[in-house]
């Protein structure tokens, strides 16, 4: 098969209420559910990976600038790993959960309550361009294991990728059930006049907020995977501050700094700041011994647009490049940079840089770096740090760039601003899955739930409380009171809090007894 990816073509228009007609069709048949079938799908998503590679790598290069290297680690050696692991852990996924203690009380446990795991239906995924593969891909692993049918639109700045996904999906897939729609803000604006029964977007914030938007008329539930202005800390108490700054760069070299989750900024104590500096350039040297430029692991910028807006961002600066600095529009190349910088105000620190571009903060203390931090943005979707109570974000990494995103099977995503949900491992899954609660009454209990028909008698009510009702431990000032039940139960439970640990203490005492007693 060729390598060079067919020209992009823009969904037709007209097309686009068929295709989701379709999906919605396919789900209504009910082979979803079938988890067989599920499986066979991830089966075939991993093969077509497998036989897509060479095109999938091309196109990742043709679009991005993206090593092979990285497009194998972090685009489809990711999704088949995603795959496989989601192969080996959907059978247990996929059972009723039953629910006893503490969730039912042991009065209901006769109701046998479980929770059904039934797919949400058929669903809309919309892609970014940083990593067009996986963000497209993995929430697909995740709707295929739930048993939901799916459209997905990949980002139209990656047109290589994005037709490549749609052959490899259309040609391998269940057909109908899982297709792609190419295009930009049109096809999107047609997708999403749609009814849909879950939407999962990766983007910008400012789009996410359209989507939620546009979701909320028809009260539509979404996933958002949006960005943030991520902050780094480099306190006194940093241990390895050259390991910090080698660390750092990495978050700014992988993919060019194209990844939501990278540090935009350091804050730093002003003390430490020259020789990070200096670490920053001994780093760069080992990454880069030819410069950035002339090496083949550094991507590239996607478009002029990027380009330019990154740029912008270095021409705006009243800060000092004490790092990198070189930009090439031809290329779309531009260098990994830091700078240094003394205001909020200044373009380095108001922008989300998603790119290979960051600034360095010096601090006085760690209060002003928080205060910073909260006012640049008070919920980014990542955070480097030693301070994690402090503030918030939607994952964190102590002693490393974004090494929480780095692993496909731990939870991801943002809070507040950079993200509604999760996903990755198990949680797609979840993201994917109605978790429906069962109760099965059985007919021989009538007599004893009658309580419930009118007419309303207090008697049976006053007899149910005394059965389930808990007196509560605590006084008006919330204040946890020790009343004689705490005292029996101490006395019982020979100072043990839970019934193991009192029955391992009577056990201690019973053999001591026994031992005392037998003694020659
Ligand atoms: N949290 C995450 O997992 C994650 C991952 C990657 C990127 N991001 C964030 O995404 C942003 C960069 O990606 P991007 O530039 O591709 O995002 P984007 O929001 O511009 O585009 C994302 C998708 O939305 C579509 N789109 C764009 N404008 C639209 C509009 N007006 N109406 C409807 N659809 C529209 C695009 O075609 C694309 O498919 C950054 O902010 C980055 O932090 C977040
Ligand atoms: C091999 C042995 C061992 C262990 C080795 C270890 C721990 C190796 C570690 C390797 C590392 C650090 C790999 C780094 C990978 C980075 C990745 C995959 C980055 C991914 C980026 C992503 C997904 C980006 C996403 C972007 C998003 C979401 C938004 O833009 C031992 C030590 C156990 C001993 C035996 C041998």
């Amino acid at each position: 098969m060729a390598t060079k990816a067919p020209e992009f073509q823009a969904t037709a228009l007209e097309a686009i209420p068929k295709i989701a007609s379709l999906a919605r069709g396919q789900f209504r048949t009910h082979k979803t559910k079938n988890v067989e079938w599920r499986k066979t799908q991830l089966r075939k998503l991993y093969w077509a990976l497998e036989d897509f590679k060479p095109q999938l790598v091309e196109a990742l290069k043709s679009d991005l600038g993206k090593s092979s290297f990285e497009a194998l680690l972090t685009e489809v050696d990711w999704v088949k790993k995603d795959c496989m692991w989601m192969l080996d852990h959907l059978d247990s996924f996929v059972k009723d959960q039953k629910l006893g203690s503490p969730d039912v009380p042991a009065t209901y446990s006769i109701m046998n309550f479980r929770v059904k795991k039934e797919p949400l239906g058929t669903v809309l995924i919309i892609g970014p361009y940083n990593y067009p593969i996986q963000l497209l891909l993995c929430p697909l692993v995740g709707a295929i294991a739930a048993g939901c049918t799916a459209v997905l639109k990949p980002s139209e700045l990656t047109p290589a990728c994005a037709m490549w996904t749609k052959e490899l999906i259309e040609k391998r897939l269940d057909s109908g059930s899982f297709s792609v729609v190419n295009g930009a803000i049109p096809e999107t604006n047609a997708l999403m006049t749609e009814k849909w029964d879950k939407i999962f977007f990766t983007g910008s914030a400012q789009v996410g907020s359209i989507i939620a938007q546009k979701a909320a008329q028809t009260l539509t539930p979404v996933v958002l995977e949006l960005g943030g202005k991520n902050p780094a800390f480099i306190t006194k108490n940093c241990g390895n501050l050259a390991l910090a700054a080698r660390r750092l760069l990495w978050g700014k070299t992988q993919n060019a700094g194209q990844v939501c989750m990278s540090q935009n900024y350091v804050l730093i104590d002003k003390d430490l700041v020259p020789t990070f500096i200096e670490f920053l350039k001994v780093a760069y040297k080992d990454m880069f011994p030819n410069g950035a430029k002339a090496s083949p692991d550094l991507s590239r910028i996607v478009n002029k647009r990027h380009f330019h807006r990154i740029k912008k961002m270095l021409d705006d600066t009243q800060g000092k490049i004490v790092m990198g600095g070189e930009l090439d529009e031809s290329e779309l190349y531009i260098e990994p940079t830091a700078v240094l910088v003394n205001s909020v105000n200044d373009s380095m620190m108001q922008e989300e840089s998603f790119g290979p571009i960051f600034s360095i903060y010096p601090v006085n203390t760690l209060d002003e770096a928080l205060n910073i931090a909260n006012l640049i943005h008070k919920t980014p979707l990542s955070l480097f740090t030693f301070v994690l109570n402090e503030m918030t974000s939607g994952g964190a990494t102590i002693n490393d760039g974004f090494f929480h995103g780095a692993v496909n099977t731990v939870p991801f995503g943002g809070v507040g601003d950079s993200g509604w949900g999760a996903y990755r491992g198990k949680a797609s899954f979840d993201s994917f899955t109605h978790f429906r609660t069962i109760a099965e009454t059985p007919g021989w209990a009538e007599k004893l739930i009658r309580v419930r028909y009118m007419p309303y008698d207090f008697k049976a009510l006053a007899f149910l409380n005394r059965l389930t009702e808990k007196s509560p431990n605590f006084d008006r000032s919330g204040k946890v009171v020790k009343g004689f039940g705490y005292w029996i139960k101490f006395l019982f439970g020979l100072g043990g809090k839970s019934a193991k640990g009192a029955f391992l203490r009577w056990l201690v005492v019973l053999v001591a007894h026994y031992m005392y007693t037998n003694r020659s």
